[in-house]
C-alpha cells in the first residue's frame, strides 16, 4: 500500500516537471529529413528525442485531464483513460536516464511504444463514452459542454501527435515491416491526392449501398495551379490522415444526398474538386443533399452532435454510416494537426461544400499542439462567461428593462 502510495505520489511530481516543458512541434519536412537520415536520423537520435519529448507531450495532457470537472473525472471510463497514461508515461520514464543505450534497450523501446500504442488504441471511444456517462449520471450544463468541447479539442489533438511519433519510431527503426517501400513510417513523400479519394470514396459507397441500396457517383477533376504541363497533385502528406477526413465526408455527403432524394433510384452525383496552388492544396467536396441551415452549423464541430440515430451498441457485425457525432471535429483536427483545416459552407436547400486545406510546402505544415498553461488552465475554472449581445425574449406589452445580472 505503502509502495503504491509513493509510487503515485513520485508519478504526480515527474508529470508536473515535465508538464513545465513546452512540446517541440515538428513540421512533415523535419519527420521526412529524420526518417530518410540526411539530418542526423539514426534509431539512437529517435530515441534522445522521444525519451524526453513523449513524457512532456503525455504531462501536458495529463495536467489538462486532471482540471476536469470532479464528476467527470470520476466517471468510470475516464478514470480508465487516465489510468491508461499514467501507466504509459510510468513505462516511458523508465527509459529517462539512459545516454548512450545498448542494441538491447533501443529495442526494448520499441517494444515498449508499440504496447504503448495498443493500449490507447481505444482512447477515443472510452473517453466519448465516459463523456455519456455524465450525461446519464447528471447532465452537462452548457458552460462545461464549452469546456469539455475545449478540452476534447486539445485531448484528441494531443493523441494524434503522440500517435504520429510513435508511428514514425517504430516504422522506421522498429521490427514492424513498412506497408509500402515509398513511405517514410507513416509518411507519403509522393502522396497521390486523387487515388486516396478514389479510395475513400470507394469505402464510403460499400457502406451507403449496404444501407440504402443506392448511392451518388462521383466526378473528381485536379488541377495543379504551378505545374500545368505534369498536372499531376501530389503533396507531402499522412496518406492515413487524409483518407480519415475524406471518408467521413463522403460518408455525410452520400447520407445527405440519398435522404434529400428518398424516391430516387439515381440521385445527384456529388463532386471533388482538387487543386494544388503555391501554398495551399484544396479538396473541394460538393453535395447537393438540401444543406444545414445556419442556425446549425456552430453544432456540426461538438462531439457528439449528430442528427443520425444512435448506432446500436450491440451491432459489431457492420460499421454504421454515421450516428456518433465525432466525424467532424476529428477530421477538423486531422486537418488542423500539419496547419490546415476543414471548413464546411453550405445553402440549405441545396447542398454543402466541404473544404479541406493542407500545406503544400512540408516545411510549414508544422504540428499543431496543446500547450498546458496558465491560458489553459483558466479555460478550465473561469465562470459562466456572460452573454455581451441581446438575445430574443418573448415580448408583450406590459414588457419593462430587466437590471442586468
Ligand atoms: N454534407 C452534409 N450535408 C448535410 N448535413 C451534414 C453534412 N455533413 C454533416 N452534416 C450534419 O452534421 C452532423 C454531424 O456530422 P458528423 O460527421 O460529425 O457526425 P455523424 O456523421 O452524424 O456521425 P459519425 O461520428 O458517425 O460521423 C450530421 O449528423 C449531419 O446532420
Amino acid at each position: 500500500m505503502r509502495i503504491t502510495c509513493r509510487l503515485l505520489q513520485r508519478t504526480a511530481q515527474l508529470v508536473d516537471h515535465y508538464s513545465q516543458y513546452t512540446p517541440l512541434a515538428l513540421s512533415i519536412q523535419q519527420f521526412v529529413d529524420f526518417g530518410v537520415g540526411t539530418k542526423s536520423g539514426s534509431q539512437d537520435a529517435s530515441f534522445h528525442f522521444l525519451q524526453k519529448e513523449l513524457p512532456v507531450r503525455l504531462a501536458n495532457i495529463m495536467k489538462e485531464i486532471s482540471l476536469l470537472p470532479d464528476n467527470l473525472l470520476h466517471m468510470p471510463s475516464v478514470s480508465l483513460v487516465m489510468n491508461w497514461y499514467e501507466q504509459s508515461f510510468r513505462e516511458l520514464i523508465q527509459f529517462e536516464t539512459a545516454s548512450s543505450p545498448s542494441e538491447k534497450t533501443l529495442n526494448d523501446f520499441a517494444d515498449m511504444l508499440c504496447h504503448i500504442r495498443n493500449r490507447h488504441s481505444n482512447v477515443v471511444e472510452t473517453m466519448a463514452q465516459g463523456i455519456l456517462e455524465l450525461k446519464e449520471a447528471y447532465g452537462i450544463e452548457s458552460s462545461t459542454e464549452n469546456r469539455i468541447q475545449y478540452f476534447l479539442d486539445r485531448f484528441y489533438m494531443s493523441r494524434i501527435s503522440i500517435r504520429m511519433l510513435i508511428n514514425q519510431h517504430t516504422l522506421i527503426f522498429g521490427s514492424q515491416l513498412a506497408t509500402h517501400p515509398r513511405h517514410i513510417g507513416c509518411i507519403d513523400p509522393n502522396c497521390n491526392v486523387k487515388h486516396v479519394v478514389e479510395d475513400a470514396y470507394e469505402n464510403a459507397k460499400f457502406l451507403c449501398e449496404q444501407y440504402y441500396l443506392v448511392a451518388p457517383d462521383l466526378h473528381i477533376e485536379c488541377k495543379n495551379a504551378t505545374d500545368k504541363v505534369n498536372g499531376d497533385v501530389s503533396i507531402v502528406y499522412v496518406p492515413s490522415h487524409l483518407y480519415h477526413m475524406l471518408f467521413e465526408l463522403f460518408k455525410n455527403a452520400m447520407r445527405a444526398t440519398v435522404e434529400y432524394f428518398p424516391k430516387a433510384t439515381e440521385v445527384p452525383r456529388l463532386k471533388v474538386m482538387i487543386c494544388k496552388g503555391v501554398e495551399d492544396l484544396t479538396i473541394k467536396l460538393s453535395d447537393q443533399g438540401g444543406g444545414i441551415p445556419r442556425s446549425k452549423l456552430d453544432l456540426l464541430f461538438q462531439y457528439m452532435y449528430s442528427t443520425a440515430p444512435e448506432p446500436s451498441r450491440s451491432d459489431s457485425i457492420s460499421a454504421p454510416l454515421a450516428g456518433y457525432g465525432y466525424g467532424l471535429p476529428l477530421s477538423r483536427l486531422y486537418a488542423r494537426y500539419f496547419q490546415g483545416d476543414l471548413v464546411l459552407s453550405t445553402v440549405e436547400g441545396h447542398g454543402t461544400d466541404a473544404h479541406i486545406y493542407l500545406k503544400v510546402l512540408s516545411d510549414e505544415a508544422n504540428e499543431l499542439l496543446p500547450v498546458y498553461n496558465r491560458t489553459a488552465s483558466k479555460v478550465y475554472h473561469s465562470d459562466t462567461p456572460i452573454n455581451d449581445w441581446s438575445s430574443p425574449q418573448p415580448w408583450s406589452p406590459t414588457n419593462t428593462p430587466q437590471r442586468k445580472p
